[in-house]
């Protein structure tokens, strides 16, 4: 079921580094929500927040009301949170299917023991994740790639594999840093055309760290303005493209002042 997610005043601090300051907001469950803004502007580190790479100084993160900030992030899988990185970390000797698979290992029933054991139940369980991630590639059109190393394979199917190897984990809440970094025109609307098709088959709240703007128009729904760690607005994709706060950020101030 797709999860809310709300954050307030969530403060990050690297020494004296102020790196997110005061950052409040929430996402209702079931929507495609963007988190824009400059390079530096504390993206990707308030995803890292949110899915337990960085411990924020102070502040609330909750998933579904529940409190996740200092939670480690094998367990904020488990609670329904998966993500994918601005540089896919992908297994490049192991094959497309082995590093899907790889996202439904919390999943998987079982501990250590009945693993190394190699028990009839365990076997019958992995059998069944191979199976799903299998199809899963079939539906993303992927089938015929399955048992080719991810290393010959270009770097917008990388992208595409590390969205699978996350969606195996039957997640609730997904996050995606800078899913179309890199990839082609023609890339950028196949995958605009993916992330629909999976809001509309998968229950599952989306946000997305992009600094594509047509992307971002295409599918969210709403949109947080990060700058130098702060929350500059929030609204609509348009309303944000059209705010001088956000093109002044964007292109200086001086500059905003001769294009208006
Ligand atoms: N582990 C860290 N230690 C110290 N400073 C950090 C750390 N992680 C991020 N920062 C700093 O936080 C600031 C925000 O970086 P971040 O990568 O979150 O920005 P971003 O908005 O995602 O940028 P981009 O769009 O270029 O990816 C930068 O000044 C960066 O140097």
């Amino acid at each position: 079921m797709a999860a809310s997610l709300s954050l307030n005043d969530v403060n990050l601090h690297f020494g004296g580094v102020k790196v997110l300051q005061e950052v409040s907001f929430h996402v209702e469950p079931g929507v495609i929500f963007g988190l824009v803004g400059p390079n530096g502007a504390g993206k990707t580190s308030l995803f890292n927040c949110i899915s337990g790479h960085y411990k924020p100084s102070s502040g609330s993160i909750t998933i579904d009301g529940n409190e996740v900030l200092g939670s480690a992030p094998f367990g904020l899988v488990r609670l329904g949170l998966a993500r994918t990185f601005q540089h896919p970390a992908l297994q490049l000797n192991e094959t497309v299917l082995q590093n899907v698979r790889l996202g439904g290992h919390t999943r998987l029933p079982g501990g250590p023991v009945s693993w190394a054991l190699r028990l009839p139940s365990t076997d019958r369980a992995e059998r069944g994740m191979r199976s799903e991630a299998l199809k899963l590639l079939d539906r993303a059109g992927l089938g015929w790639a399955a048992h080719l190393p991810v290393g010959e394979l270009s770097h917008g199917l990388h992208k595409g594999v590390e969205l699978w190897r996350a969606l195996l984990s039957n997640p609730s809440l997904l996050l995606l840093d800078e899913p179309a970094a890199g990839l082609s025109h023609t890339e950028v609307q196949q995958f605009i055309q993916t992330v629909k098709r999976i809001q509309t088959e998968h229950d599952i709240t989306i946000v997305i760290v992009e600094h594509h703007m047509g992307l971002i128009s295409a599918l969210t729904d709403r949109v947080v303005v990060l700058d130098h760690g702060r929350k500059l607005m929030e609204g609509t994709a348009a309303e944000a493209q059209s705010d001088p706060r956000v093109i002044e950020a964007y292109i200086g101030k001086d500059a905003a002042d001769d294009a208006a």
